[in-house]
C-alpha cells in the first residue's frame, strides 16, 4: 500500500425508478463490464458498490448505491437520498408506466434529496427496437421540462453506461475542486459532446 497517496474524494450516486427499469444492470455493466441476462432478481432494499475514476488525472470514489424499485422498500430507500450527491433517475423505454412515473420520482426526489443534487435522468434498454414504446424525444422533452440532463442508455449493449457514470463524476468534481476562474461545467452539452464524438446517432 502506498501510504503517500490520500484517499480519493468520495462521492455518493444513487440509482433510482421503477423495479425492472436495470438498475442494477446498468450498475453491473459499469462497474464490471458485463449484462446480467436471463432471470430478474429485483433488488431488496439497498446495494452499494465502489468504483474509482480517473477524471482529468483526478481520482474520485464513486460510492453507488443501488435501490430496490419496488414500492415495499420506499421507506428504507428514503433515509439515503439525504447523503446522495447525484441521482441517476431510470425508466426503460419498453415499459410506459416506468415512463410516467418519472414525474412521481421528481416529488420524492425534491422531497427527500438535497436542493444541490445532481439529477440525470436515463432512458434504458435502448438496445430494444420492437418493443419501444418510449420514443427518445419523449424522454428530451420531460427532462427539459424538469431542467435535467438526459440521455437513453442500454445496460446489455453498453450504451452510454461509462458516459453517465463519467459526466456525473465530472460534474461532483467540478463543484468541488473547481479553479476560481474556470467556467461552471456544463453536463447536458458535455454529455451532447462527447455522445457525438462517440458517432452516436442524435437524429
Ligand atoms: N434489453 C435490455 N434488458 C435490460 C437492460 N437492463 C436491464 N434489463 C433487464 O431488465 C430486467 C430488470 O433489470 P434489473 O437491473 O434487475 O432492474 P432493477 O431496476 O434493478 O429492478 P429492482 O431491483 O426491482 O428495482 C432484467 O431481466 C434485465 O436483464 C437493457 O439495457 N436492455
Amino acid at each position: 500500500d502506498d501510504l503517500e497517496e490520500p484517499d480519493p474524494q468520495t462521492f455518493n450516486v444513487m440509482l433510482v425508478g421503477d423495479s425492472g427499469v436495470g438498475k442494477t444492470c446498468l450498475l453491473v455493466r459499469f462497474k464490471d463490464g458485463a449484462f446480467l441476462a436471463g432471470s430478474f432478481i429485483s433488488t431488496v432494499g439497498i446495494d452499494f458498490r465502489n468504483k474509482v475514476m480517473s477524471i482529468d488525472a483526478v481520482k474520485v470514489k464513486l460510492q453507488i448505491w443501488d435501490t430496490a424499485g419496488q414500492e415495499r422498500f420506499r421507506s428504507v430507500t428514503h433515509a439515503y437520498y439525504r447523503d446522495a450527491h447525484a441521482l441517476l433517475l431510470l425508466y426503460d423505454v419498453t415499459n410506459k408506466a416506468s415512463f410516467d412515473n418519472i414525474r412521481a420520482w421528481l416529488t420524492e426526489i425534491h422531497e427527500y434529496a438535497q436542493q444541490d443534487v445532481v439529477v440525470m435522468l436515463l432512458g434504458n434498454k435502448a438496445d430494444v427496437t420492437h418493443d419501444r414504446v418510449v420514443k427518445r424525444e419523449e424522454g428530451e422533452k420531460l427532462a427539459k421540462e424538469f431542467g435535467v440532463p438526459f440521455m437513453e442508455t442500454s445496460a446489455k449493449s453498453g450504451l452510454n453506461v461509462e458516459l453517465a457514470f463519467t459526466a456525473v463524476a465530472r460534474e461532483l468534481k467540478h463543484r468541488t475542486m473547481k479553479e476560481p476562474d474556470e467556467p461552471k461545467f456544463q453536463l447536458q452539452e458535455y454529455v451532447d459532446k462527447e455522445m457525438r464524438t462517440a458517432g452516436c446517432c442524435r437524429s
